[in-house]
């Protein structure tokens, strides 16, 4: 397989496009595609994990549903079913006869018509599977407090995955790495903790997990849903969500990320503020246990959340 541009990716040799499985080289847009010019598109991170001869997507149908949303908030029709678009994944997925961790990253972006900006130009539709590891450290990482904010959710539709809001993570992401940090932690509209770049973020209190609710400006994330349901129904923790003030980062007992890509990744320091010990914290190491145990599909009762695929 061909080395990607960047050492740690190896590109796959099919892609699904438009309904039929490409060769990686022919995956290819025009350059008068609206999605390109003006951010209309929408997309989707899924994981793969290869265990012992099977490749587990978790959650798929969740974050297929997500896509089909944040389309509908830009007025975008996607011109196939969830169902197809499922099977698409599990087809593209066995071509490549893959045998590792995998990334799954569908996208729906206007495609070519008019160049006009109101424009709904016809949807085309991609889904790129490779091979991809830790995005985040594992043994914990230090983020700042990003100097970029969060649009006020009445300016940008935040609720959706939308490919053109990434331009601002790009920007946080890129500020933290300048300034020797591995994430920025993006505040909203109003000052209060949103999310990181590409993460939802959980501060652990006396036992007891916070996290931003959804109605403040955050990506309802699915790997924050899965934590929160496995905190309350398997460690019994409190979890509460509500509105985290930037000093209450610099205070807490534990803090992490949560995210398809980031999976639940320990953050140890915060502006120079060590967390706890400086060491993943032990609720957090429970949940990244547990985490994994489920989405390797050894946990019978979440086994609906996996789609296996020999
Ligand atoms: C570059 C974007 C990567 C993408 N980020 C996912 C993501 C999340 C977590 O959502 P979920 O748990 O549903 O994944 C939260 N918030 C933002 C801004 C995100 O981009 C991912 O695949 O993790």
């Amino acid at each position: 397989m061909a080395k990607g541009s960047e050492a740690q990716y190896t590109w796959p040799k099919y892609v699904w496009m438009n309904g039929s499985i490409v060769r990686w080289e022919e995956a290819k847009v025009h350059v008068f595609v609206h999605g390109l010019h003006y951010g209309t598109g929408v997309f989707e991170g899924i994981r793969g994990y290869y265990d012992g001869g099977y490749m587990r997507i978790f959650r798929l149908d969740d974050h297929f549903k997500r896509l089909f949303r944040s389309a509908k908030i830009l007025h975008m029709d996607i011109p196939y079913t969830l169902e197809d678009l499922v099977k698409a994944t599990i087809d593209l997925v066995k071509i490549n006869q893959f045998k590792n961790d995998i990334y799954i990253r569908p996208i729906a972006f206007r495609g070519l018509g008019s160049f006009g900006l109101r424009a709904k130009n016809p949807v085309d539709v991609a889904i790129i599977a490779l091979e991809f590891g830790k995005y985040l450290k594992p043994d914990g990482i230090k983020c700042t407090i990003s100097s970029w904010r969060k649009p006020s959710p009445d300016s940008v539709p935040i609720y959706a995955k939308l490919t053109g809001m990434y331009v601002l993570y790009h920007l946080a992401s890129i500020e933290a790495a300048l300034h020797g940090y591995d994430e920025a932690i993006l505040l909203d509209s109003e000052g209060y903790v949103a999310e990181g770049s590409g993460e939802n973020i959980f501060i652990v209190k006396n036992e007891t997990l916070i996290t931003p609710p959804v109605y403040d400006d955050i990506l309802e994330g699915i790997t924050r849903n899965t934590v929160i349901t496995l905190a309350k129904e398997e460690l019994g923790l409190q979890v509460v969500e509500r509105r985290i003030r930037r000093e209450e980062l610099y205070t807490c007992d534990e803090a992490f990320f949560t995210g398809t890509a980031a999976e639940v990744t320990p953050i140890i320091e915060i502006d120079g503020r060590v967390i706890g010990d400086g060491r993943i914290g032990r609720i957090t190491r429970k949940i990244i246990d547990l985490y994994r145990q489920v989405v390797l599909g050894r946990i019978k009762k979440y086994e609906n959340w996996i789609t296996s695929i020999a």
